[in-house]
């Protein structure tokens, strides 16, 4: 039977995936609250959308689903159509099942009373919603229902509950480990009703029924409800999806960050080995700081034998820290670039764990041990480690990028030096306009582009703090290994 749902590295041949397009909700954030809503800015929502994000479904469309976009773009972008084909509410919306939209699923699940009921009790409760708007929204038709769920606003433009604007970064919201689906427990507020929504979709939506058993919900232990607030603070588990990563099929990445805690980790590691998921969990340390809010704003794949990563972390960044006496003072245990990597194998004793000096250690044993590379393992700084670019475009995303397949990467358009750095490495940089009018055209199909970075518009998208890999959560890849 065909598989709908297995992920077994980073870099396999991308064929299904949840993306969801910035809704109504993020036209709404205020100054005042951007920061609280995780946002470093407001954002003009016309642009954000037709200009930015657009470009990225019409490439996500031609690489995954080609018959549902090939001919179809004239129509869709025509100004007269107010852009329906995006529009999941909406009739001429494109409706695909590998470009796959939440909001379009929770308006599916919504069309039975008692999943409707349920859910709008528990959002409504979450929100500290009136009785009566629970009973206005219980009678709203499903796809309206399903938008003001997610943006918080009603048909008549009220806004009832805050918007959910990071709920474009879908990466965060659960991760999929070989066949198994793992939710997240979100650290901020801020993005406590996205958690809720797609916990609802997964269980409910026909499309996930045969991996109903293999969705793993991590919530806290007995004891945990005894603990005083301070000890409850240290020990609380959340996790979100930017620190997992499943990089090869018998190896799981979990970062430990300013979002998943020690605890959701030594979980993730224990529930693994457990379930039989995967032999291999390495735990990466960084610091609990904005700028990296996840592992994958400081490190993604590009190919078996390719990574991009933050300078900072690297064997030289930190070796260049380390160089004066004020440094050698203090020692490496306070310098905050110095990762902590731990890797624990099903059936090795847990005290006893293999360490990994470096990050690039870690990623080259992936390149060539775990993933089987022939070549040697390359690696591309943020901002070519450039002063002081390398901090300036990871900030921007430089370092999430998300591979349709292997060498084949969409990245933001705004990281000069970086992309620079990926075209002496032999992945050519190509604007986003530039390819889909290729394929437009039927000048290039999807399948003949190797080795590109496709540079998506961003001015508007990257201060939203998240990349391309964050704006996907893929659901099914090909194996690396046929
Ligand atoms: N996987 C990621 N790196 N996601 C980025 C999420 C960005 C979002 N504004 C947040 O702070 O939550």
């Amino acid at each position: 039977m065909e598989k709908n749902i297995n992920v077994s590295s980073e870099v396999g041949r991308l064929r299904r995936l949840i993306i969801h397009s910035p809704d109504e909700g993020i036209g709404k954030v205020i100054p005042t609250k951007a920061q609280e809503w995780l946002f470093e800015d407001i954002i003009h929502l016309d642009t954000m959308r037709s200009k930015e994000y657009d470009l990225y479904v019409k490439l996500l469309l031609y690489f995954l689903d080609y018959d549902k976009i090939h001919g179809a773009i004239t129509d869709a972008d025509h100004p007269m159509n107010s852009r329906n084909y995006y529009k999941p509410d909406k009739e001429e919306y494109f409706n695909s099942d590998k470009v796959v939209e939440p909001q379009y699923l929770l308006s599916e699940i919504l069309e039975h009373r008692d999943v409707r009921n349920r859910l709008v009790a528990s959002v409504c409760a979450y929100e500290e919603t009136s009785y009566a708007i629970q009973d206005q929204l219980l009678e709203l038709p499903s796809k309206i229902l399903s938008r003001t769920l997610i943006s918080g606003i009603m048909p008549d433009g009220t806004m009832i509950f805050p918007p959910i604007p990071n709920f474009i970064f879908t990466r965060d919201i659960g991760i999929v480990v070989n066949d198994y689906l793992l939710m997240n427990k979100p650290a901020k507020a801020a993005r406590a009703r996205e958690s809720i929504i797609t916990k609802y979709i997964l269980f409910n939506h026909p499309a996930f029924s045969e991996y109903k058993d293999n969705i793993i919900e991590i919530t806290e232990t007995e004891d945990f409800f005894l603990l005083d607030a301070e000890e409850q603070e240290k020990s609380k588990i959340t996790m979100e999806g930017g620190d997992i990563m499943t990089i090869a099929p018998n190896h799981l990445l979990v970062g430990v960050s300013e979002r998943t805690t020690l605890h959701a980790a030594s979980r993730v590691v224990q529930l693994m080995h457990e379930k039989g998921i995967v032999e291999k969990v390495t735990v990466i340390k960084i610091p609990a700081k904005r700028a990296y809010m996840h592992i994958d704003t400081t490190f993604t794949q590009v190919k078996r034998n390719m990574w991009v990563m933050f300078g900072s972390f690297s064997r030289e960044g930190i070796k260049k820290e380390r160089h004066g006496v004020l440094e050698s003072l203090v020692g490496d245990s306070k310098n905050e670039y110095k990762l902590d990597i731990k890797q624990y194998i099903k059936g090795r004793d847990y005290s006893d764990p293999i360490t990994f000096e470096y990050l690039e250690d870690l990623l080259d044993d992936i390149s060539q041990n775990d993933l089987k590379s022939e070549e040697p393992t390359e690696f591309i700084f943020s901002g070519n480690n450039e002063f002081p670019y390398g901090r300036r475009e990871q900030w921007t995303d430089s370092c999430n990028v998300l591979a349709i397949k292997e060498g084949v990467i969409i990245g933001y358009d705004r990281n000069d030096k970086t992309t620079e750095s990926f075209r002496k490495k032999g992945i050519e940089p190509i604007t986003a306009e530039e390819l889909l009018r290729k394929f437009d055209k039927g000048e290039l199909m999807p399948d003949e582009v190797e080795n590109t970075l496709i540079l998506l518009p961003s001015a508007e998208l990257s201060r939203a703090r998240g990349g391309s890999h964050c704006m996907s959560m893929p659901l099914l890849r090909d194996s690396l290994f046929n």
